[in-house]
């Protein structure tokens, strides 16, 4: 495989907002699979939405569709035994991507996690995001979306890097063969085609995915609207966020309010907040529920998927992420934004300097522990 994936054309890909869109549409493809489903992924729970899940994989094996799903042995920890004896029970090949053990030479290796998330139906249809199987994204009973997530439903050429990067990964971890038939590239005749491109990260040593990411900041010239639950960023992306803004690019922050579900990475992030600011930055943190969405919008460049673009992801993770090159496809993630700004507080630099001192001494502790926690890995 060469070192990166190629940009791609005859691609169609829908926008999916919130698990009790999304979730539907992918229990639904899993259970029209034919041949197999492949499941990637980082957070996992035992709870209802595993349950409704389970009920849809029984189905799916019972008509011989094979089900591999490589599933992150931290991020599960919410996954009981019991549910997870259940899957290799049922003939789910289960592998753990780097299993949590005590007895390694360097304890550290056990930080680096795979964040990455993936459902792939018979080498055609794949769904990218930042969901996990949690009654956060999506209680089935309920229908119910607490967190605002979104995932992408892709279709055409690009789904076939999606497969070899999984493949790849599954090799490193799993004696286990994959056996599934060879996606054709097909082409497609497409209502709208877009161009994608699988960008992936793996931790510090291969960092395309923000190579990629700073160079459509660099390149913009109208907008950069940027959303993550936890922004943490590396310095090389604070700045190029400032320098777009101070070029006069409409650089936005879409961030995590009170509502998170991580505090203190919210307030290491507020560290941030008056450099961006100062430099004509505008920051909007998301009111009401948590927001989990990752998602870029760089002119009529996205990037959506599993990747925060947080210093933890960079160094210790493997992510990867859906770009798209499409005027239209970057109108309908402009117009999510701006619905999801109507939904937000914008902070002012008078604002922000007027805080009082006890935020400005929790923020300052809170980023001297995530620096700390950063080099305890390197
Ligand atoms: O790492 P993420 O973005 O999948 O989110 C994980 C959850 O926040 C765990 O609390």
């Amino acid at each position: 495989m060469s070192k990166y994936f190629p940009w791609r054309a005859a691609n169609h890909i829908e926008l999916l907002i919130d698990g009790d869109a999304f979730f539907p549409h992918i229990f639904s493809a899993v259970l029209n699979a034919k041949e197999y489903v492949i499941i990637e992924m980082y957070l996992v729970a035992s709870g209802v939405l595993f349950e409704a899940f389970y009920d849809v994989l029984v189905e799916a094996i019972s008509r011989e569709v094979k089900i591999y799903w490589l599933l992150d042995d931290f991020g599960s920890l919410g996954l009981i035994t019991k549910d997870r004896q259940r899957l290799t029970r049922l003939g789910v090949k289960l592998v753990l991507y780097n299993p949590l053990s005590i007895k390694r030479q360097r304890l550290t290796e056990n930080l680096n996690r795979n964040h990455r998330k993936l459902f792939l139906i018979d080498g055609e249809l794949a769904y990218i995001g930042g969901a996990g199987i949690t009654d956060d994204f999506y209680n089935p009973n309920t229908r119910q979306a607490l967190w605002h997530e979104v995932m992408l439903a892709v279709k055409g050429h690009v789904v076939v890097d999606w497969l070899a990067l999984f493949k790849q990964t599954w090799g490193r971890f799993s004696d286990l063969p994959i056996q599934v038939s060879q996606p054709e590239l097909k082409i497609h005749k497409l209502e709208r085609s877009y161009l994608a491109r699988l960008s992936f990260g793996s931790y510090f040593r291969d960092a395309d995915i923000v190579r990629s990411l700073v160079k459509q900041i660099k390149k913009a010239q109208h907008r950069v609207w940027f959303a993550t639950p936890y922004f943490l960023p590396s310095n090389k992306v604070r700045r190029v966020l400032r320098r777009a803004a101070r070029k006069g690019v409409d650089v936005r922050l879409l961030l995590s309010s009170k509502y998170t579900d991580n505090r203190w990475v919210r307030y290491a992030g507020h560290r941030y907040y008056y450099r961006q600011l100062r430099d004509g930055v505008k920051i909007y943190e998301y009111q009401h529920r948590c927001l989990h969405a990752k998602m870029v919008l760089a002119d009529s460049w996205v990037s959506i998927g599993s990747c925060n673009f947080d210093h933890w992801d960079l160094h210790w993770n493997l992510d990867a992420n859906q770009e798209v090159k499409s005027g239209l496809f970057a109108e309908e993630v402009k117009q999510l934004f701006e619905q999801d700004f109507t939904n937000c507080k914008q902070f002012t630099l008078e604002e922000w300097l007027s805080r009082p001192w006890h935020k400005r001494l929790r923020e300052w502790l809170f980023s001297v522990l995530g620096r700390l926690a950063i080099r305890i890995g390197r």
